[in-house]
């Protein structure tokens, strides 16, 4: 029996029930991966003959990170950035700081960043890349340190036309200048399409910063009409409030639903009334927390879980929706704004609950999207106004979740299943015109 034979055994049963390398729930996040592309291979056709570019990355470069601390001593951080596919151009995808980086992990996103960026139909391949290190340990100046030699290291293989890193979790528009310095000053000129996610004046892109969470409030809106569910009054539950889960919250308030649960690391927070994330930012900003709040009550963070919602929108980290807590998810929608956090047992439990669930790959491809309107305005020294970019992704987005959703209805699959029979369709495409040989 393989971990994933047996999906449905919850692990609640007793301390012997099932040995951790049966559980599904200790699944690592490159099976993840290699899960999803087995489930999405028998309706890939003859393009099944080429599934096992998909199985295995392109190109890995883990890399030792030397750096002098503030106290004058001499750290060493592990640095990864993977390319998974480059099949339909540069890899593409950002730069995790975080203390659980693994090498598996970073493998898996960068996998999912070429679904993604195939199932939204952006001219690139999937990268991503990550330290792991937990920033909050660090000063300023010992981040940026870090994040330049980080960038020199993997200077050998990014590139604007090769690989174009940007933001993910804890990193931002500052850590992307430093990358962009970085490797300017390395190749001796500005290339500011090296990375996206940069700060405006940069040459980065308006709407970035909100990309991500307009993009999981479009899909999310279009599922819900799909649902017959009305968006004023609708009950959210958001877990994780960083550039992500605080996005879609605040659009999805502006619109009329209701926040009725927030969670991120420092703790849960529940309100009937009804949490205004203008205001739960301004609490979080001034007191480093988002417990507390005025008008809310703090919750486990276990029971975050089984809050009386409507959506759920996971934006934190992978691996969150497990067997431990599908089957208490109260939610008839799941927009994952995260990557990865459902696992493929839990996935199949929701779909036998009837939870409808918009994957990460199609939810959160909105960032992904207007880094590539940036790095398109980047080349040509010519920038769009907030309201083309806005209406562009909108655009893009909604289209996507259109057609995706009727692959979903033809063969009668989950949307996940969906969105990777059509992105690996693609992707495999490319592999086959292009060839074996050099
Ligand atoms: N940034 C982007 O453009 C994109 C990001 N994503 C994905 O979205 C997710 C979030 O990224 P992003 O918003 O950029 O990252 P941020 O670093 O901006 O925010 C992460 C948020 O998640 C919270 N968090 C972290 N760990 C936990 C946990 N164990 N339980 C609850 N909350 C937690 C953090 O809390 P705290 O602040 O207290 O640490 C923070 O609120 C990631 O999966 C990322 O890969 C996907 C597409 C694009
Ligand atoms: O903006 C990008 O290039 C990638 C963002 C990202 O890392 C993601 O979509 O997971």
């Amino acid at each position: 029996m393989t971990a994933t034979q047996d999906p449905k055994t919850p692990k609640d049963l007793g301390p012997h029930a099932i040995p951790s390398y049966l559980d599904p729930n200790n699944i690592g996040p490159y099976e993840i991966f290699l899960e999803q592309v087995n489930r999405v291979t028998p309706y890939l056709g003859k393009l099944a003959f080429w599934v096992e570019t998909l199985k295995r990355p392109k190109r890995i470069l883990v890399v030792d990170i030397p750096v002098h601390l503030d106290d004058g001593s001499v750290a060493h951080f592990e640095g990864y950035r993977v390319q998974h596919n480059t099949s339909r151009g540069p890899a593409k995808g950002g730069v995790r700081y975080h203390q659980d980086v693994t090498l598996s992990e970073v493998m898996a996103l960068s996998a999912w960043m070429t679904v993604k960026n195939a199932a939204v139909n952006l001219p690139y391949g999937g990268g991503k890349g990550g330290i792991r290190l937990d920033p909050r340990k660090y000063s300023t100046g010992e981040l940026e340190r870090i994040t330049r030699r980080y960038t020199s290291e993997i200077g050998l293989i990014i590139g604007p036309d090769k690989d174009i890193p940007a933001p993910d979790v804890n990193t931002g528009p500052q850590t992307m200048a430093w990358m962009m310095d970085t490797y300017s000053m390395n190749v001796g000129r500005t290339a500011t399409g090296v990375v996206t996610g940069k700060p405006v004046a940069l040459g980065g892109s308006l709407g970035r910063a909100d990309a991500t969470g307009r993009g999981v409030f479009v899909t999310g809106a279009e599922a819900m009409k799909k649902l017959g569910m009305p968006m004023e009054g609708a009950r959210i539950a958001v877990q994780g409030f960083g550039n992500v889960g605080e996005a879609a919250a605040r659009i999805f308030h502006e619109h009329g639903a209701k926040i009725v649960a927030i969670q991120d690391v420092t703790g849960t927070i529940a309100s009937e009334a009804g949490i205004d994330p203008g205001v739960a930012l301004e609490h979080l900003r001034r007191t480093g927390k988002i417990t507390d709040l005025p008008g809310s009550e703090e919750i486990t963070r276990d029971e975050f879980w089984g809050v009386d919602c409507d959506v759920l929108i996971p934006a934190a980290l992978e691996k969150q929706i497990t067997l431990h807590n599908a089957n208490r998810i109260k939610a008839r929608l799941i927009i994952e704004g995260a990557n990865g956090p459902t696992i493929p047992a839990a996935d199949d439990l929701l779909a036998d609950k009837g939870v409808t669930v918009v994957p990460d790959v199609l939810a959160n491809a909105g960032g992904v999207t207007v880094s590539y309107f940036e790095w398109v305005q980047d080349f040509s020294s010519f920038f769009w106004t907030e309201d083309e970019i806005n209406k562009r992704l909108d655009r893009i987005m909604s289209e996507a979740f259109q057609s995706l959703w009727a692959v979903k209805e033809q063969h009668g699959v989950t949307l996940r299943t969906a969105v990777y029979i059509v992105a690996c369709t693609r992707v495999l495409e490319a592999r086959a015109l292009r060839g074996l040989y050099p």
